[in-house]
Parts: structure tokens; C-alpha cells; sequence
């Protein structure tokens, strides 16, 4: 290409990124003439808006700040390309997400997203049929009733996890990832996790590290200029994310297809191990659903169950480790209900909420997701007095320049987000938040109240339709594990206890869509007493209803 040529090309992509910014400073301008404020915030610099005052660590605490600094329990922040507003409190949470769901239910648009291939993450779809029909599977599959069929999966797992840990009482925690971490392919397509280095499972990280990259606003132009997408990748900056983002549409590829056809060929030659794929392509034989749909459904399992389960199950460990009190009086209570020769079994559950309510403090205390998934609005709408605008508000303008059309749509849109943490550490409902205290969750009857921390799985129609089999897996790792096994401090060569961190980050590198983790940390297990090692030697994995 000649030089003339190239820097012709590079004049017109000033010219459109100049026009771009002021047709958006016009749109932004005009939606406040409407005369109704956004919801209170920093105020936002020029050009770049808010893009410095929302930090990337653990940015749930600083938008809870905004609430008490501003005085409104829904805040906002501006940066190029889209506005935010965060729902701080339960009220604003359950008038938004629940009374007004069939506005709420929709997600943002991100450029990226699609570019990479994690458009078939449930998560980000819009609000739409395509939606619908996923969810429609995930539901079937993981409704109360439906998750019992995971029951012998679960229990059987949870001896051999006992066992394993019986073995390698330091290695607690590795155990415990891989434990909750492999239980989503297993059930899903019964594919086996390596214990280290596998080589699926570094396919996923790396394409959630892409993920976590693509989340952080501002990070990409593209999200903010979607028509750089079009952009021939000779241009700068145009090469450098459409390289990044091919890398991670084929791992994504891989992600969803490999598993999906090795099921198929198998099932073909008969040779299929029974999985929950095997089972929905069975029902499936007049192709009443597309392939496709089965196919991005059950890839989603992993994707969204794995990392979340991890965070949750060691969590527990966390808390547990730090509160030797919580731990007696648990096995306490499993020994009045259960006695000494068996393990908890989901029969158990109900006599057993001291287990449940701790399960439910360890979900309040630590989020897993502090600020659940992003939701967007379907229209323009009003709060308290305070004006929250729909999700992607886009203006066509169309050019012809150098024989060749070009369309641009500028748009503002708004993303609504909900403050789990913000939500489950309100002092008013959660007297002394920052204590772990599962007896907050019992009635002085001695039963489990009705505070199930739903805002921890999410909101409104978008909840997470994973949270039965979550919190089943949750309940049953912490009840067998307390029944044979107390947990304890590591010490150190020279014997002295190392202590154990209370802080949770978000993992990989920071943006406020990560699920996040306890700081790494260590701690051991140590049976009960010789009871307790008989009974976890007598455990045999392959009989899953004792
Ligand atoms: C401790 C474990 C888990 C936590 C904390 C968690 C949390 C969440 C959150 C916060 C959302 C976003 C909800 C929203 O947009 O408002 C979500 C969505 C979702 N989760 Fe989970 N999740 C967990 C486990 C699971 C499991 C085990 C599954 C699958 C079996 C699952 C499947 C999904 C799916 C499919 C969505 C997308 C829902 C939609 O957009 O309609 N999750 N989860």
C-alpha cells in the first residue's frame, strides 16, 4: 500500500473516532435533558470519565462506599461507551431485578465477548429466544428435583475425596480444587480430570484469563468503538486485539466441540459411558433442539460450575480452619443426629441445619461472585428518582467516503450491576457482617431461618439456575468432611502453627467479573479419633448409597 494511502486511511480513522466522541458526548448530554439525574457518583473527568475511579481490586468495597458517600442505594460511574449503574441494596435489588424483571433480564453488549467466541457463555447472552433455550436445558438439568439424579456421582466422589484425604492429610486444599473442580466434566460428558496438567483444563484457564482480560472496561477500544472491528488489521492497534481475541475463539472452539464430538462418536459405536450429554442428545433423537444448543449448554457446565465450586468449597475450609468453635459445635450436632458409624447423607439434611446455615454464612461472608454477572436494561427507566438508561441506545449514521460506504453506530448503553457483597454485609440485616457466624442463620427454635443468600448466586431471572446442585456440593463436602476430620492448622518445621488468612482476591488478574478466592493458604486435616479412621477405611467409593 502506498504511503499516501496509508496515512489517508489513518486521517479518516481520526476523523471517525473524533465524530464517534462527540456524537457521544451529544447522546450523553441529551439523555440528561431529560431533566432526571443519573444515580449519584464520582464526578467524571473529560474524554475518559470514570475510567480512573473504579479500582481493580475488590471494587464491590468501593462502590458500597459510593452508596454511603453519596447517600443513594443505586450509584453510577461513566467511562467511553457505556454507563453503570450498581445496585447496592436488597430493596433496590428486589424493586429492579424482581418487580421489574422484564427489564433487568437483558446483558451488555461486549464486542469482544463475540470476537473471542465467549458469546455461547449463557451468562452474556441478550435476552432473547437463543437464551431462552439454554437456559431451558440448564433448568431441566439442575432443578431442585432434577439434582438428586446427582446423588450417587456426588456421594461416590465425596468417599473417594475422604479417602484421598485420609492419605495426604496436608494436601487438603489440592484435593478440594480437584474435587470440586472435576465434578462438572465428569458429570457432564464423565470425562476424568488429570490431577495435574490437563490438558483441557488449560485450555479453559487460559481462555478465562482472555476473559477476564476482555471484562475490564476500557481495556479494549473495541468495546467502546465496535466498528473497529471492521477495521482492516494493517491499521494500528487493530491487528493486536483481533490476534489476541482468534487465539481465544479457537480455544473456545476446541472447548466446546472436542468433548462434545468424542460423546457422539462413542454413543455412535455404542460405546458412550452414561453422561448428562448422553442423556439430552437420547431425548433428543427427533432433533427437536438444535445441536448447537446442547452443545454451548453443556460446555457452560464447567465453565460456570468449576472455578465457583472451588472458590466455595475451600472458602468453607477457610472459615472452618479459623473458627475451631463452628467446627464443634458442627460435629456435635452431626453426632446427635447420625452418630459415629456412617457418614451425613442428603436424607440427613434437614436434621442437620447447623451444617446448612453454616453453608449459607460461608456464602455471605466471602462472596464467591461479589458482584454477580452484569445485567443491562431493556428500556429506559427510573428509580427513586433517579434515571437508569437502557442497555444499548444506538444512532446509524451512514458515509460515503473513497468509494466505499461506511455505517457507524454510536451508542451509550448502560450496565446494571448488582452488589452482592454490598447487599450480604448491610449491618442492618447482617448484624456485625465482618464475623463469620452461621448462628445468624438459625431461629431460636434451633431451625434454619428463610434467608437463603440468593443474592449470592445472582438475581432476578438471570439467577444462577446452577445454585441447587452448588449449594448440594457445598453441604455434602462440609458435613463428610466434619464428620471423620477435624480441620487444622499447618505448622511449620519448627512446629509452631501457621496462621491462616481471612482475605479473599479476585483471581487471576483483577476485574470486577471474576469470581474470587481465599488468598491462598494452607491447612491440614486430622481424624476425629480411631473411630473416624475406621470409618473412612471402610469406605468404598463404588458404593454410592451408604
Ligand atoms: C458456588 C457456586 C456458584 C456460584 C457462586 C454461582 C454464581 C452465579 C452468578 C452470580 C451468576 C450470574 C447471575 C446473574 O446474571 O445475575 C451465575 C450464572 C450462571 N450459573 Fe452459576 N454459580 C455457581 C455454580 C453454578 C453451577 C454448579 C452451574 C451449573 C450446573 C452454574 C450455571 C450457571 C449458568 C448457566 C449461569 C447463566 C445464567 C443466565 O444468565 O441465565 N453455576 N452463577
Amino acid at each position: 500500500m502506498a504511503i499516501t494511502d496509508l496515512k489517508y486511511h489513518l486521517l479518516l480513522l481520526v476523523f471517525i473516532l473524533s465524530a464517534y466522541i462527540c456524537l457521544r458526548g451529544l447522546l450523553y448530554r441529551r439523555r440528561n435533558c431529560s431533566g432526571i439525574p443519573y444515580p449519584p457518583g464520582p464526578p467524571p473527568r473529560f474524554l475518559i470519565g470514570n475510567l480512573l475511579d473504579v479500582p481493580k481490586d475488590r471494587p464491590h468495597l468501593a462502590f458500597a462506599e459510593w452508596s454511603r458517600l453519596y447517600n443513594s442505594d443505586i450509584v453510577s460511574y461513566h467511562v467511553p461507551g457505556s454507563h453503570t449503574i450498581i445496585i447496592n441494596s436488597a430493596k433496590a435489588a428486589k424493586v429492579l431485578f424482581d418487580q421489574r424483571s422484564s427489564i433487568y433480564s437483558d446483558k451488555p453488549h461486549n464486542e469482544m465477548v463475540n470476537i473471542a467466541g465467549w458469546d455461547y457463555n449463557i451468562a452474556f447472552m441478550p435476552y432473547s429466544d437463543a437464551w431462552r433455550a439454554h437456559r431451558r436445558i440448564i433448568h431441566q438439568h439442575f432443578r431442585p428435583d432434577a439434582v438428586g439424579d446427582y446423588y450417587p456421582l456426588l456421594i461416590s466422589r465425596n468417599k473417594t475425596l475422604l479417602r484421598d484425604l485420609h492419605g495426604q492429610p496436608d494436601n487438603l486444599i489440592e484435593l478440594l480444587k480437584h474435587h470440586a473442580g472435576s465434578l462438572p466434566l465428569k458429570l457432564a460428558y464423565d470425562y476424568e480430570v488429570g490431577m495435574r496438567g490437563d490438558p483441557l483444563i488449560q485450555k479453559v484457564e487460559e481462555s478465562m484469563a482472555v476473559l477476564a482480560q476482555i471484562m475490564i472496561p476500557g481495556r479494549f477500544l473495541v468495546n467502546s468503538y465496535p466498528f473497529l472491528r471492521r477495521m482492516p488489521e494493517w491499521l494500528p492497534g487493530v491487528s493486536g486485539f483481533k490476534a489476541y481475541a482468534r487465539n481465544c475463539n479457537d480455544l473456545n472452539e476446541s472447548i466446546k466441540n472436542d468433548l462434545f464430538e468424542q460423546t457422539k462418536a462413542a454413543m455412535a459405536s455404542g460405546a458412550a459411558p452414561s453422561s448428562l450429554l448422553t442423556k439430552i442428545l437420547r431425548k433428543n433423537e427427533k432433533g427437536e433442539l438444535g445441536e448447537y444448543v446442547i452443545k454451548r449448554s453443556v460446555a457452560m457446565i464447567h465453565i460456570a460450575a468449576a472455578d465457583t465450586s472451588m472458590a466455595a468449597l475451600t472458602g468453607a475450609m477457610m472459615a472452618l480452619v479459623n473458627h475451631p468453635y463452628v467446627q464443634s459445635r458442627a460435629q456435635a450436632e452431626i453426632d446427635v443426629v447420625i452418630g459415629r458409624d456412617r457418614l451425613p447423607n442428603f436424607s440427613d439434611k434437614d436434621e442437620l441445619p447447623y451444617i446448612s446455615a453454616i453453608c449459607r454464612e460461608v456464602m455471605r461472608w466471602r462472596l464467591v461472585t461479589p458482584l454477580a454477572v452484569d445485567h443491562a436494561a431493556a428500556q429506559d427507566d427510573v428509580y427513586d428518582g433517579y434515571f437508569i438508561p437502557k442497555g444499548i441506545y444506538t444512532v446509524h449514521v451512514s458515509a460515503y467516503f473513497h468509494g466505499k460506504f461506511w455505517i457507524f453506530v454510536p451508542e451509550i448503553g448502560s450496565t446494571v450491576v448488582g452488589n452482592a457483597w454490598a447487599m450480604l454485609n448491610d449491618s442492618e440485616f447482617y448484624p456485625e457482617p465482618e464475623r463469620f457466624n452461621p448462628e445468624r442463620f438459625i431461629t431460636p427454635e434451633g431451625e434454619l431461618n428463610d434467608d437463603e443468600v440468593l443474592a449470592s448466586f445472582g438475581f432476578g431471572r438471570r439467577i444462577c439456575p446452577g445454585r441447587y446442585l452448588a449449594n448440594t456440593t457445598l453441604w455434602l463436602g462440609v458435613a463428610s468432611i466434619l464428620s471423620v476430620f477435624d480441620i487444622v492448622k499447618s505448622k511449620d518445621e519448627a512446629g509452631n502453627e501457621i496462621e491462616v488468612t481471612t482475605e479473599w482476591v479476585d483471581s487471576g488478574i483483577s476485574s470486577r467479573k471474576n469470581v474470587s478466592h481465599p488468598m491462598p493458604f494452607e491447612c491440614s486435616v486430622r481424624p476425629r479419633d480411631a473411630k473416624a479412621v475406621e470409618l473412612v477405611k471402610s469406605l468404598n467409593a463404588r458404593e454410592p448409597d451408604t
